[in-house]
């Protein structure tokens, strides 16, 4: 296996979205969980997405493991390491997306990363540095409230910088728009001016493909799934790649009993569960008893048992911001966020053990926590659900999942979700 392009990822939802983006523009791609041991057998591919779990751990385990996923990827050919991070650039002042950027360019002997989380067909955009989500601000967004990361500043110098070695720069639009040469000259200048990363300006995605085809050449860049379609754009027109069919079929169905997570409580989250409770049994945790012991995850878990016979379940601890910050109030933001991690991840294990295979989760670490707890090691990506979420199949195609993130997806979303996981 010869990799034109290997990946990492800070969770396992934005890795799958980036993901569904390479394999739409023709890459083969196959997503892992973690680092892949000796014994996988993985199908013949362009690009690795190794996912990790590393957007909310100290940025100092952060570093060690994205350097163990470069040198694997390394390894196995890839010229060009992207490090996938949130199209929200989700994250604290204490760390990650700096502290691993500097890593990965050190370690590759980068002049300087170009950095951007532009990802348009989300409604993510980047200007003058500042990122948009949809219409507004990122710090007017309901990023602003997210449980463990809150993004209060859209200034994505500012924040890159608070958490970098190296100074960060900026290359604007207006640079990109002159295209990838005069892109690549505003890198070298940064570069001289000592600076280690640079944010990158994108709002449409031809400005993406500028960005792309002005790094392919660079070992290491820090993005979203836009900049992994800028990329897979330069990989294919540079004939390094021949762009496969886009929706590879994922074989036979899997068929049996489907049921639906939700431990995310962003907005959009919020109004698919609402929306679910019109097509599907659904049940709302006490995320005060979840933390209290077993019993209500033991309760939920006989409650699905009762019901997936007849159809998709859906189960959620996703509250609104008033009830999360009350909740953290009373037990600490980490510990709270964990422990309901790890409650959906024993109510996922007990679902599987009653014969659920086709599996929806909502949130970026709730999936995290899932995925590990299933013991899952890589999948192969299927048809896309809704920009950003493709539908996953283990590699030993035993089990169908969809891994959202908390902020993508349209109302009805775990309704088009398994319409589409036979
Ligand atoms: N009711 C709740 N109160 C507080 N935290 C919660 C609640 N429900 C879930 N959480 C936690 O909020 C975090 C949501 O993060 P995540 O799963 O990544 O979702 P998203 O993709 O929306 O960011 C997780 O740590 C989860 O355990
Ligand atoms: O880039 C994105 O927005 C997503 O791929 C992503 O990483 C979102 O994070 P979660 O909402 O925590 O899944």
């Amino acid at each position: 296996m010869t990799l034109v392009l290997g990946c990492i990822a800070d969770d396992y939802t934005g890795a799958s979205d980036l993901a569904n983006t390479l394999t739409k523009a023709g890459l083969r791609t196959v997503q892992t969980i973690g680092v892949p041991g000796e014994g996988l057998d993985l199908p013949a591919t362009d690009a690795v997405v190794v996912s990790l779990k590393s957007r909310s751990i100290p940025a100092a385990q952060a570093v060690a493991r994205s350097r163990e996923a470069e040198s694997w990827l390394r390894a196995r050919g890839a010229g060009h390491v992207m490090f996938k991070v949130c199209s929200t650039f989700d994250s604290t002042d204490a760390g990650n997306i700096g502290p691993v950027t500097d890593a990965l360019r050190e370690e590759a002997g980068a002049r300087i990363a170009l950095v951007t989380p532009a990802f348009p067909e989300t409604g993510r955009t980047v200007y003058q540095g500042h990122l948009f989500v949809g219409a507004v601000p990122l710090h007017e967004s309901p990023l602003k409230d997210h449980p463990l990361n809150p993004m209060r500043d859209s200034n994505l110098v500012r924040v890159l910088a608070r958490q970098s070695r190296a100074g960060v720069g900026l290359v604007d639009l207006a640079t990109v728009a002159r295209g990838a040469q005069a892109v690549r000259a505003r890198l070298d200048a940064l570069a001289r001016e000592g600076k280690g990363a640079a944010i990158a300006d994108a709002v449409f995605d031809p400005d993406l493909a500028v960005l792309g085809e002005a790094i392919l050449t660079d070992p290491v860049s820090t993005g979203a799934s836009g900049l992994g379609l800028g990329l897979a754009q330069a990989l294919v027109a540079s004939g390094r790649v021949r762009a496969a069919p886009a929706g590879t079929a994922l074989g036979d169905p899997v068929g049996g009993p489907a049921a639906c997570l939700a431990g995310s409580c962003s907005q959009a989250t919020l109004g698919q569960v609402a929306a679910a409770e019109a097509v599907m049994p659904v049940r709302r945790l006490d995320p005060e008893r979840l933390l209290a012991g077993p019993q209500e995850a033991e309760e939920a878990l006989a409650w699905a048992a009762e019901r997936i016979g007849a159809g998709p379940v859906l189960i959620a601890s996703s509250q609104s911001p008033e009830a999360v910050t009350a909740l953290q109030a009373r037990h600490g933001r980490d510990a709270a966020g964990h422990a309901i991690e790890a409650a959906l991840a024993g109510i996922a294990a007990g679902l599987v053990a009653r014969g659920v295979r086709r599996l929806v989760v909502a949130g970026g670490e709730t999936s995290g926590a899932v995925v590990d707890t299933l013991g899952l090691t890589a999948f192969r990506v299927g048809p896309e659900i809704a920009p950003g979420v493709p539908v996953l199949a283990t590699v030993a195609g035993d089990m169908r999942l969809a891994l959202k993130s908390g902020n993508f997806g349209g109302r009805d979303f775990f309704a088009d979700a398994l319409a589409l996981m036979p």
